[in-house]
């Protein structure tokens, strides 16, 4: 973060106007003069000495506005905060006994975020304003560079207020910047932050989003960090407010003079002294009873390795985490609530590790991820049903064992890989209106690997393959971050596997909770920067809109029953009447369709309805062809044929009219052609008949004279007769035998058919077949008589042509 020094230089010149001023009223000593000419020689020792004052300043500047903000301390009480030593003549030592006697907590922060081992410089100083608005209000001039005051960046400094060196030098020496502690959270101020916290999402649910909630937790100080002589460099004021100071090393004289630091505000600030419990319920008892709703939710904590994931997140058996609260808090609201007592809850538990997904209660093979229409699912992770709070424990904890956790230089037992905690809850519960409604909810519970730079764990190794995975997802959520703030259309879920099973939680219709984990030391400065910027960042992303995932059940009185009955009966019947109008529908674009597709005379469908000529049906047992009209509105839908079948059926018997017509047409050719064999025939033998007959009678051939007297029993009297039938037990086909065949209604006299009867039949469509015969019948019955009165001979008649045996 950039850092003026202007300020610096202006109460440094102050400074040293003061001291020029001292210097004229009191001629300095000997002594005076030789540190004068030592700090002429080595300009740093005046900016440190300047810098040490600014720090002395802010100290009181802290001080007095706490000392404002509470009542004043009775003549005989001690004060609450301990100063610098010269100022221990001010009861320090009595009031550090009772705060270790336990008799005044209210130091706790103070005390837990100070180094033990350090050297701590404790100032009293007087009330003035508040501090927190003189802090924010002095992270506003130093980001700005609001004009013309002390420009100091990160904590607050007062203006004008003038100090001695010496006591500014005093402080300086190693001590902290962060003097003030924080009173212990009370039930009522937990009760009243949730308040804010259920205010916040109420009103970005009703603008149809729903806001990230981002919390930070910060850890004590460790063992480790102790001993390595670290000082607490972050400081959490009013509950939100986050103070993150980089002190600077007495070796980098660049930076000597400056004092780094930011501030962050968040939905709700833990400082160290926060239980299990408290972050619980200010983070996730929401989610909770959202999930119970039917709604969606995640927690995830993100951090630096040893930020304190893991114990935030799992904890310990004495302080479980937010898992375990968060799942005996589910079954006891479920069974509080459930209708029937009857539950269900699925349990999954997987983790990321190396860019592979692995189920953790059922190690196996890497699972492979797979969108669908619920979102992003690995393929066959194991869904354990669970019954109890005991079984879901023994999962975790089984779970657990299988997750890949390492030693590392940052953590003893680092975890190596993001895990998931999917828990799935479906029960069913009254509403309002005495409706039973089926809910489902899903709550994900995400730890992740830290976020560390390689050289926090171990280089050239494993860990820092994995360190390089861990930070290649890690980074990879953090453009998604930056994506989903800037409002892209495209959000790079795809770019790690992590990223893909957070796309719900940051991008899909879920409420989702962010706990940022942070340590106090200064040796971790840039990790918890690093925290802190992408909490901050995470802040303002927007979710969609969460609706509950419930189904309404049967309703439960017998007269509601009813009422539903008879409302779906209705429904049944409008929709069969539906169905039954678009059949209808159906079929009349069907017949317009096989009217298009067929021969254009109006002839034709009726051909279609009528049955096939005999050649074309079979006379043994021809099935009735299904019309294409069988089959009504109520049919199986098994059952119906389809609009294309029925056309194809239809164009498949057009084609086997017309090749049964053409045939038939081959077939009457033939048959003219056989008869004028014939009629060559009888007139090669008229001619022969004549030469050995009576010679020049001519008989002349009448209709009359053809028709024989007695005509032989059985003979037909039809046109044919004219050609001498053959005998009547012949079962030669005749041309008649042909026409007529189609015709079923003719009755016969001796299995032939007659003109008559055909004339006496009713009038009937005629089939194709006689469509062709009637011009060949004619064709022989009007020149036939002529042909043969032309050439037949007298007498020739009387002779009995083998026609049935030429045919
Ligand atoms: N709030 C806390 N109170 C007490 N101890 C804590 C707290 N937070 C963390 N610790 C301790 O700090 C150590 C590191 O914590 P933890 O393993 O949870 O870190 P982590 O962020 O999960 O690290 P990694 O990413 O490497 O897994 C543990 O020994 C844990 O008990």
């Amino acid at each position: 973060m950039p850092v003026s020094t202007r300020s610096q230089g202006i109460i440094n010149n102050q400074a040293q106007n003061d001291s020029n001023q001292d210097q004229r009223n009191n001629p300095r000593t000997d002594q005076e003069e030789y540190l004068m000419a030592h700090q002429m020689r080595n300009p740093h020792h005046g900016l440190k000495e300047k810098m040490k004052a600014l720090t002395l300043l802010y100290e009181q500047q802290k001080l007095a506005s706490a000392a404002f903000k509470n009542p004043p301390v009775p003549k005989n009480e001690e004060p609450r905060f301990s100063t610098h030593p010269s100022v221990e003549l001010i009861n320090s030592a009595r009031r550090d006994e009772k705060e270790e006697k336990g008799t005044k907590p209210i130091c706790n922060v103070m005390r837990e975020n100070v180094m033990p081992s350090s050297t701590v410089t404790r100032t009293y100083v007087m009330p003035p304003p508040s501090m927190v608005e003189e802090a924010k209000e002095n992270v506003a001039l130093g980001g700005g560079g609001g004009g013309g005051g002390e420009r100091i960046v990160g904590f607050s400094c007062p203006r004008k207020a003038r100090l001695s060196s010496t006591v500014a030098r005093k402080l300086s020496m190693g001590g902290s910047v962060v003097p003030q502690s924080e009173p212990r959270v009370t039930k009522k101020e937990i009760a009243q932050d949730l308040e804010t916290i259920s205010e916040k999402r109420s009103d970005s649910a009703a603008a149809g989003t729903s806001r990230i909630l981002v919390f930070v937790r910060l850890r004590p100080m460790n063992k480790k960090e102790k001993e390595a002589g670290s000082r607490c460099c972050v400081k959490i004021v009013n509950k939100r407010d986050v103070f993150l100071t980089e002190f600077a090393t007495e070796n980098d004289y660049l930076r000597l003079k400056r004092l780094r630091g930011r501030h962050f505000t968040f939905d709700s600030s833990f400082p160290d002294s926060t239980t299990q419990q408290e972050v619980y319920s200010t983070t996730t008892a929401e989610l909770v009873e959202d999930v119970l709703q039917g709604k969606n939710g995640s927690v995830f904590c993100y951090g630096a390795t040893g930020a304190g994931k893991t114990y935030t997140m799992l904890g310990t058996v004495e302080n479980p985490g937010v898992m375990v609260l968060a799942i005996k808090d589910l079954f006891n609201k479920i069974r509080q609530r459930s209708f029937d007592g009857n539950h269900v809850v699925h349990l999954s538990y997987l983790e990321v590790y190396n860019e592979t997904v692995r189920d953790l209660l059922s190690p196996g093979r890497p699972l492979v991820l797979r969108e669908d229409k619920q979102g992003i699912v690995a393929a066959g992770l194991t869904q354990y049903r669970a019954y109890s709070t005991d079984e879901v424990m023994s999962l975790l904890q089984q779970g657990n064992q299988n997750r890949t956790t390492e030693p590392t230089r940052a953590n003893e037992t680092s975890s190596r890989s993001h895990a998931i905690l999917q828990v799935i809850v479906e029960y069913q519960v009254k509403d309002a209106s005495s409706n039973i409604v089926n809910r489902v909810g899903k709550l994900s519970l995400i730890d992740l690997a830290g976020s560390e730079r390689a050289l926090a764990t171990d280089q050239r190794t494993l860990r820092s393959l994995e360190g390089a995975n861990i930070n290649r997802s890690l980074l990879a959520l953090s453009s998604c971050i930056n994506a989903l703030v800037e409002g892209k259309k495209h959000i790079p879920f795809r770019n790690s596997k992590l990223t893909q099973l957070l796309k719900d939680s940051l991008g899909g219709a879920c409420n989702t909770v962010m706990i940022a984990n942070i340590g106090p030391s200064n040796l971790s400065f840039g990790e918890t920067q690093n925290t802190l910027h992408w909490a901050d960042r995470a802040k303002e992303i927007r979710t969609k809109a969460c609706d509950a995932n419930e189904e309404i059940q049967v309703p439960d009185s017998e007269a509601d029953q009813a009422k539903l009955l008879l409302e779906l009966q209705k429904e049944n019947r409008e929709l069969r009447m539906q169905l039954a109008r678009q059949q209808q529908k159906l079929l009349t674009v069907q017949a317009q369709t096989l009217a298009a597709n067929s021969s254009p005379t109006p002839s034709t469908t009726s051909s279609f309805l009528s049955p096939l000529p005999s050649s074309v049906q079979p006379n043994e047992k021809r099935k009735p062809r299904a019309s294409f009209l069988t089959g009504n509105c109520f049919t199986p839908e098994s059952k119906k044929k389809s609009a294309d079948d029925t056309v194809r059926e239809l164009k498949k018997t057009v084609k086997a009219l017309e090749t049964e017509m053409e045939r038939m047409k081959r077939d009457h050719a033939m048959q003219i052609k056989q008869k004028d064999d014939f009629i060559r025939e009888l007139s090669r033998k008229g001619v022969k008949s004549s030469g050995t007959g009576v010679e020049g009678t001519r008989r002349v051939v009448t209709r009359a004279s053809l028709r024989p007297k007695d005509p032989p029993q059985g003979e037909l009297k039809s046109p044919s007769h004219r050609f001498l039938s053959p005998a009547p037990t012949a079962k030669k086909r005749s041309f008649w035998d042909i026409t007529t065949a189609t015709s079923p209604s003719l009755t016969t006299v001796n299995g032939r058919k007659t003109k008559s009867h055909v004339s006496m039949e009713p009038a009937a469509a005629p089939s194709m077949l006689l469509q062709l015969a009637y011009p060949c019948f004619w064709f022989m019955f009007l020149f036939g008589p002529h042909v043969i009165n032309y050439v037949i001979q007298p007498g020739f008649s009387r002779q009995r042509p083998e026609i049935t045996k030429q045919r």
